[in-house]
């Protein structure tokens, strides 16, 4: 039975993948206290949050069985993703579920800004009819710096075009092709300040947007600018912007987020023309709806197959390279599996050549797989594909990829090289399409193995009964040899033999084998034959 729980406001009907399946139990318990959080939390498999609870590296490293915690929506700020990642545990999103309520709200702020409507309403509420006090200002024909032109940066200019604004659009990675599809222009920060009537930030709080918007931007604005933040407190200077408020430099700002929350800035919360709300950007029935379903479906996804879909601390794989990769992850997870057992040694360097097309790009998982498997045998079981390579870097181990589309004779194919000092080992595999994986070389050999859980590498001189007499102790221990791989350098020279096996090889009968002449060394490997992540 996995233990879920949820400590901040969630849809209870978007929780159903997890509430109705029988192998999952939920628990609702918003507001706890962080104190009793990091005391309770050792008790369950996942943890849902929203934006409300901190997720502390304290709380993390109480969470002896946590596998995920999933954000039911985008930011991931309340999170500690260090602290996550060293202890292997999957941070996950929900970045699509809240995109339209967020942009909805960014566009009411914007209106209610143009046209004053919460100080209107606030003055009619107390008796008052204050129509002159009230002019606003239209957007139409209006310029609109976007900051931050992802999900929903994207969606506000789409909709903002509908009021016949003009947009200057601000992203690093926005293309010149990308913004005229869009019907906007792609300008820098300071192009938006000098002509920009109203800029609408849609970036994450990273160390690179935090004040991003701050004294010195706020100077080069054009006089009378009005702001709006629906993503992150801090992205903009909050007393920066009070002060420029107050100055006339900024006619005012509409905020839904802040640097802390609920916010400590008085001059900010009380001020006539900043209008705030209490974060409610993504605070819509639908989007609640959508992002715990999302998170739901992927905690229950993650648990019962391993199958990651919106992880913040794992390679990204488009759906189309994965289903390509697939039948590599769990071959080259036994490939490396099968070279550590050979090698017998800890790995200080490992080199990962990846040939073919199909592995010019997206490999990390792969590359985290193999890394997984070897470091697996001699260091705990903790090790996982999130923190993985934290492992490795802590470990002072090295390691390097390299890709080429040349084919090597085959249409794609991985070569695993681990190396101490100056002893090294070298696998490789290939998928023959229809055959599935083969183990194509071991240590400069070339084989046509396919992987089996129980394995026998023998290192020999090619010389004549040598597989007779390998046959005949393993007949007399009563094992049963399924399939056998020869390879050798040249005719009478080094050779060597893998035997898939029906069952464990035993120590002595391994001792047997090693007795016989020109025999260099044998060992006997395990590998797991499971299907890895999928
Ligand atoms: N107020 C609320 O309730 C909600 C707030 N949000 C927040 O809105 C923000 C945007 O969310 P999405 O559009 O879904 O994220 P996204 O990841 O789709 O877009 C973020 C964009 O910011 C860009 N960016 C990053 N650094 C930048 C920089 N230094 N300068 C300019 N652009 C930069 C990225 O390239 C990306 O295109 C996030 O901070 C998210 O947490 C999201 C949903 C609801
Ligand atoms: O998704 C986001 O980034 C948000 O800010 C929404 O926050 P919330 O889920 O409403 O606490």
């Amino acid at each position: 039975m996995y233990k879920v729980i949820v400590t901040d406001p969630i849809s209870a009907s978007g929780l159903k993948a997890l509430t109705e399946h029988d192998a999952f139990q939920v628990e609702q318990r918003v507001g706890l206290e962080p104190e009793v959080l990091a005391e309770v939390i050792c008790d369950y498999d996942a943890l849902i949050v929203r934006s409300q609870t901190q997720v502390t590296r304290d709380i993390i490293q109480a969470a002896d069985r946590l596998k995920v915690i999933a954000r039911a929506g985008v930011g991931v700020d309340n999170i500690d993703i260090d602290a996550a990642t060293e202890k292997g545990i999957i941070v996950i999103n929900a970045p699509a579920g809240n995109t339209i309520a967020a942009t909805e709200h960014t566009l009411a702020m914007m209106l209610a800004l143009a046209r004053n409507i919460p100080q209107a309403y606030g003055s009619l509420t107390s008796g008052k009819w204050e129509r002159k006090l009230f002019k606003g200002v239209e957007l139409y024909q209006k310029t609109l710096g976007v900051v931050g032109m992802g999900r929903i940066g994207t969606e506000v200019a789409k909709r903002a075009k509908g009021f016949q604004m003009n947009i200057l659009g601000y992203d690093p990675f926005l293309t010149e092709d990308r913004a005229k599809k869009l019907g906007i222009i792609k300008a820098s920060l300071d192009e938006i300040a000098a002509q920009a009537d109203f800029i609408t930030v849609h970036t994450p709080l990273t160390p690179e947007t935090r004040g991003l918007i701050n004294a010195e931007y706020f100077e080069k604005t054009k006089k009378g600018v009005r702001f709006i933040n629906c993503a992150r407190g801090g992205i903009i200077d909050e007393q920066a912007l009070v002060d420029a408020v107050n100055s006339g430099q900024v006619a005012g700002a509409a905020i839904d987020v802040f640097e802390h929350e609920p916010p400590e800035n008085p001059g900010l919360t009380q001020n006539p023309k900043i209008i705030v709300t209490p974060h409610l950007g993504a605070s819509t029935t639908e989007a609640q709806e959508k992002v715990a379903e999302s998170v739901s479906e992927e905690i229950r996804d993650i648990l019962t197959s391993g199958s990651v879909q919106h992880a913040i601390n794992l390679p990204h794989i488009s759906a189309t390279v994965k289903q390509k990769i697939k039948p590599y992850l769990t071959l080259s997870e036994q490939m490396a599996e099968l070279l550590m057992q050979i090698f017998k040694k800890a790995p200080k360097t490992i080199k990962i050549n990846y040939y073919g097309e199909l592995f010019l790009e997206d490999t990390g998982l792969l590359t985290r797989q193999m890394i997984k498997a070897l470091l697996s045998y001699y260091l705990d079981s903790s090790i996982n594909i999130v923190n993985v390579m934290q492992v490795l870097k802590a470990h002072g181990l090295s390691y390097s990829v390299q890709k080429n589309a040349a084919h090597k004779g085959f249409t794609n194919f991985i070569e695993l090289e681990i190396g101490n000092g100056e002893d090294k080992a070298t696998i490789a595999c290939t998928n023959l399409s229809g055959f599935g994986g083969r183990i194509v070389s071991v240590n400069g050999y070339r084989l046509d193995m396919e992987p089996e859980r129980y394995l026998l590498y023998i290192d020999h001189m090619d010389v004549p009964g040598m597989i007779g007499n390998v046959g005949s102790v393993l007949g007399k221990g009563k094992i049963n040899i399924g399939s056998m791989y020869v390879g050798r350098e040249t005719i009478g020279g080094k050779a060597v033999m893998v035997l898939t096996v029906d069952k464990p090889v035993p120590e002595a009968i391994r001792s047997d084998i090693l007795r016989i002449n020109d025999l260099n060394d044998v060992q006997f490997a395990e590998i797991n034959i499971e299907e890895s992540v999928d």
